[in-house]
């Protein structure tokens, strides 16, 4: 029986994934304070996102996992929101605080057919599935004979596309599939320098109101330190991109004591061209990092470069 009166109500999609990610900060949050995990509710939301099967970039992209969820924290229905993090859009909405990332998952991304067993291996022309931008430019660029094909919806989903034949292969985040118990189903893990991860990939963060007191103390001891600069220098590189072009974006952290190193990449849309620079420096400069490599990438890039894809 759920209490009437909940110790923290949290807020998540209804994804199987968003579930498990929702359930792990239930028992975390629960151990954490000595409460009895039926003491924190999970209260499930329908964000946009879930409801469309058209490619997030055509339909305003990120925050289409998150707004639903964002109101109805800002409203008081939910007093924590669990994302994703690479789901949030780099503008927060206004009295939203985005203060702890969980400890990261496997950054990279997985390579999954039911018939070969390396991108290298698939027949000339085979679909690939993926509707992200990102995965399809860094597919073309190994492979310009592929197929693309639509690859919507939640990870489950795309494994039964998979299952169907709707396409030879597709790309997947590790981290999500380890989240479901899934990640038997990776065929190959790919080099994530090679197919850089998005930013912010395989890290849960927790979104609480902000100037909230009680909540933002409640989740502090959930925060991972050396993954919050990981994600806070990510977040801030594709915050300068962000504004200026709708292009594909890697990011790659490696974290070496007090040191960050942050590798990115835009690419354009056919993967035919590529800039990737990395910018280093102390974990505590981490915003600093992501900035400073955001500004490298669109200077080296140029403005004439990145407008060409806007119109896309
Ligand atoms: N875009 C959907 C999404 N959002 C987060 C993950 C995976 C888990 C994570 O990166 O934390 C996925 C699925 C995927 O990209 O394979």
């Amino acid at each position: 029986m759920q209490s009437p009166t909940p110790f923290a109500r949290i807020g998540t999609r209804g994804s199987l994934l968003a579930l498990a990610q929702a359930r792990l900060v239930q028992t975390l949050l629960s151990q954490a304070h000595g409460v009895a995990p039926d003491d924190i509710a999970i209260e499930v939301i329908s964000t946009s996102g879930d409801q469309t099967e058209r490619a997030l970039a055509d339909i305003g992209g990120k925050g289409l996992f998150t707004k639903e969820i964002d109101q109805a924290l800002l409203d008081g229905v939910i007093d924590i929101g669990v994302h994703s993090s690479k789901d949030v859009a780099t503008g927060l909405p206004a009295g939203m605080a985005l203060p702890v990332f969980l400890e990261r998952e496997d950054v990279r991304d997985a390579f999954l057919s039911l018939s070969v067993r390396g991108i290298d291996y698939l027949p000339d022309g085979a679909k690939f599935g993926t509707s992200s931008i990102r995965r399809a430019a860094q597919v073309r660029r190994q492979r310009p004979d592929l197929r693309i094909v639509p690859f919507r919806g939640n990870v489950q989903t795309r494994l039964q596309k998979l299952a169907d034949g709707v396409a030879e292969a597709t790309m997947l985040a590790v981290a999500g599939l380890n989240r479901l118990g899934e990640g038997h189903r990776a065929t190959a893990m790919l080099d994530p320098e090679l197919f850089m991860p998005a930013p912010a990939q395989g890290a849960i963060g927790l979104a609480v109101r902000q100037g909230d007191d009680r909540f933002a103390n409640l989740v502090a001891p959930l925060n991972h330190a050396p993954t919050h600069a990981a994600i806070t220098a990510e977040r801030a590189m594709l915050a300068v991109l962000d504004g200026s072009c709708r292009t594909p974006v890697g990011a790659l952290s490696q974290l070496d004591g007090d040191r960050l190193v942050l590798k990115g990449e835009i690419l354009s849309l056919d993967g035919q061209t590529a800039f990737t620079d990395m910018v280093s420096g102390a974990v505590g400069e981490a915003s600093d990092i992501g900035t400073a490599l955001g500004r490298k990438l669109l200077d080296k890039a140029g403005t004439q470069w990145l407008a060409q894809w806007a119109q896309v």
